[in-house]
């Protein structure tokens, strides 16, 4: 299941290098392994558009979740289904 998740991050300021290191790290294991296909920041903003790849909503609420910065995020989820019109490989799908 595909899901488009929109994150905007509020930290306060201050020095958030140790923070930030372990969120690149998480991210990066997830895109590794699969699960977390895109990640693009939104111009202009410190705000991500990302599509996950899961097998459940409970699964990407837990990755989600895990995230270092998600006391520090507003997210949103849209759920993705296959548009008729789409070309796509079968691995896409
Ligand atoms: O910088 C961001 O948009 C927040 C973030 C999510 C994954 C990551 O590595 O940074």
């Amino acid at each position: 299941m595909r899901f488009m998740v929109e994150m905007t991050v509020n930290l306060p300021p201050g020095d958030h290098s140790a923070l930030l290191a372990r969120e690149r790290e998480y991210s990066q294991r997830l895109q590794r392994d699969g699960r977390w296909e895109h990640l693009w920041r939104v111009a202009g903003r410190y705000a991500n558009v990302s599509i996950f790849n899961v097998g459940t909503p409970d699964e990407l609420h837990e990755l989600v979740s895990g995230l270092p910065l998600f006391p520090y995020m507003d997210i949103r989820v849209t759920a993705l289904a296959a548009h008729p019109s789409a070309i796509a490989t079968e691995e896409e799908r």
